[in-house]
């Protein structure tokens, strides 16, 4: 049996291409988001995000490849489905918050009593319930923001896109919001977000796609990107650690005093093992050995070395 529309699903996303004139801007790119999981979207200015998202949605063509929705290629019902907030972002300034969210969701087929109940909700969580009655313009950026977002989610979505609902949030609107997701993804909705703020995602996603020139440079869960990253270790000896310079296996990337900062040059695990047995018993015999730690890189320096 296919998957049915509005019942949340993996969507799959195959060999993907985008041209503007000349330029390619999305090339053949391929990732899943899966059901339940959220997958944060990572990539520099221009890398592609928006247009991918775009294409996803259907709101621009798409020159090569395919979106599926499970087991079948996605429709206009599936994407209506889908809570989606666009860069361009998209609600009336000069409308009054509660009512253009509550006149949003009776489009997406809401009644008035529930649209009315699940807008007051939203605005509840989100902390902006004594600014219903306000115009959207006379709200704070964040706070403007923070409507984009209900707008999205508000609608018991399949699935979420969403173009940088991050941005401009205060550490409390994030976590509010990152709580909201998570509900979502509870129900086994995908989400995917894209965003600058590569702290937030490393804390916020399961998996991650990480994109440069409109190509996929990596993806996976933060874990399976840093076990691909080299394996580097701070040494602590007794006496001065300039000796660690001469070990086969290792490349030496800094040395202070007793310290070192060293990498692991073979890919092979037993290889890395036997170079770190060598390396502390060397340590042991030179005088002493007080650390021996693995360093675990930051996301910002695995997508520093995946976009290089
Ligand atoms: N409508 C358009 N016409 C021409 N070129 C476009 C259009 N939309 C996007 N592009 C180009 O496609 C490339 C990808 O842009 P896109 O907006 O998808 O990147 P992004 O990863 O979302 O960047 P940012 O983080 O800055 O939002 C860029 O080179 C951009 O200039």
């Amino acid at each position: 049996m296919s998957t049915a529309a509005g019942t949340p699903a993996t969507i799959q996303v195959d060999h993907l291409t985008r041209r503007f004139g000349e330029h390619v801007a999305v090339d053949d790119i391929s990732f899943l988001v899966p059901a339940g999981l959220m997958t944060g979207f990572v990539g520099g200015n221009g890398a592609g995000k928006t247009t991918t998202m775009r294409m996803i949605m259907g709101v621009l063509g798409i020159h090569a490849g395919q979106v599926s929705w499970g087991d079948r290629p996605i429709t206009t019902a599936d994407r209506r489905s889908i809570g989606y907030m666009p860069e361009e972002r998209g609600l009336y300034p000069k409308q009054k918050v509660a009512q253009q969210l509550v006149y949003l969701a009776q489009l997406k087929g809401m009644d008035a009593g529930s649209a009315k109940r699940v807008v007051e909700e939203h605005l509840e969580r989100l902390g902006l319930a004594d600014r219903a009655g306000d115009n959207l313009e006379a709200l704070s950026l964040g706070n403007q923001q923070r409507v984009q977002i209900i707008a999205a989610l508000m609608i018991r979505p399949a699935a979420l896109i969403l173009d940088e609902p991050f941005s401009g949030l205060d550490p409390a609107a994030v976590d509010a919001m990152a709580d909201l997701l998570r509900e979502h993804t509870a129900r086994g909705v995908p989400v995917l977000f894209s965003s600058h703020q590569l702290d937030l995602v490393d804390r916020l996603c399961d998996r991650l796609i990480i994109l440069s020139g409109g190509t996929v440079r990596a993806q996976g869960t933060p874990d399976e990107l840093r076990g691909s990253a080299p394996r580097r270790h701070r040494l602590g000896v007794v006496g001065d650690a300039g000796w660690v310079r001469g070990t086969p296996g290792l490349h030496v990337l800094d040395v202070d005093g007793p310290q070192a900062v060293v990498e692991l040059s073979e890919d092979d695990p037993a290889e890395q093992q036997r170079t770190l047995d060598a390396l502390l018993s060397e340590g042991v015999r030179r005088g002493g050995v007080t650390e021996l730690t693995p360093i675990i890189p930051p996301l910002s320096d695995i997508y520093r070395e995946a976009t290089a």
